[in-house]
């Protein structure tokens, strides 16, 4: 499994948003393991001092960081965030968000497309946030994405994967393209369920941000995405209606 050429030694990709300090973002990035975290250039350029002191902090993590256009409503602000991103970062990541409607930050997957066309053409690596709808998967591959991310569940709700009949689906017409669940999740348990999908990644904020103690509910991801993952190469048995007989009875007991 790569991304566009990078292969992460860990599966998870975090957030960075919403922590109560920089300290505990620091350490939930650290008891995570992980190799990849998202960044919303949006929202911490809006910071004072420009959030220097932000960038600073995520550079010395030493991990690869995932621009995300989050907040962007337009195709216009979102092409000119990824711009920004790519000039403030020196990466040609991007996890592109589109977002179509306020209530459930779901994608608009029409300007979605036509961002990602654009920023495919102009040389970005794009991870588009997306609905787990086929046909907007076809036509961002086609834009030339080669990696996709649909949702779990709106962004925020930690409700986990809403529609899993969906991603499986997916999985099953891309076998070859990178497949990341993105947002939504909110306990280990789901994490675990889109890698044991066959999922080749999860990225999650709110769960860990949010927790009562995000550097061990980050440990907590990382190892449910690890055996997720796992349970996923062991190959899942099959699901019956029938019950069977897990120790099968060689004869009769001698009672009495
Ligand atoms: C940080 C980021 O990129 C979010 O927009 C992402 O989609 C994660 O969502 P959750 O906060 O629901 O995990």
């Amino acid at each position: 499994m790569d991304f566009y050429g990078f292969t992460p030694r860990s599966r998870l990709f975090l957030g960075t948003a919403q922590y109560p300090s920089p300290a505990v973002l620091q350490k939930s990035v650290e008891a995570a393991g992980v190799d990849v975290v998202t960044v919303s250039l949006r929202r911490e350029a809006g910071r004072l001092g420009g959030g220097q002191d932000f960038w600073a902090l995520i550079r010395s993590l030493g991990v690869r960081v995932l621009p995300n256009t989050a907040g962007c409503h337009s195709v216009k602000e979102a092409v000119t965030t990824a711009q920004m991103a790519r000039e403030v970062f020196g990466t040609p990541w991007i996890k592109l968000e589109v977002i179509g409607e306020a209530d459930t930050l779901q994608p608009d997957v029409f300007g979605l497309v036509e961002a990602a066309r654009i920023l495919c053409a102009e040389g970005f690596e794009v991870f588009p946030y997306m609905t787990e709808d086929l046909v907007v998967a076809e036509r961002l591959v086609e834009a030339g994405c080669r990696v996709l991310m649909p949702w779990g569940a709106p962004i925020g709700t930690g409700k986990g994967l809403n529609n899993p009949y969906g991603l499986r689906a997916l999985r099953a017409h891309f076998p070859d393209v990178p497949l990341v669940v993105d947002a939504g999740i909110g306990l280990p348990s789901h994490a675990a369920a889109a890698m044991e999908l066959g999922y080749d990644a999860v990225l999650l904020n709110t769960a860990v941000a949010k927790a009562g103690d995000p550097a061990a509910m980050a440990a907590a991801f990382a190892r449910a995405v690890e055996a997720g993952r796992l349970a996923f190469e062991a190959g899942p048995m099959e699901p019956r209606d029938m019950a069977a007989p897990s120790t099968p009875v060689l004869g009769r007991a001698l009672l009495g």
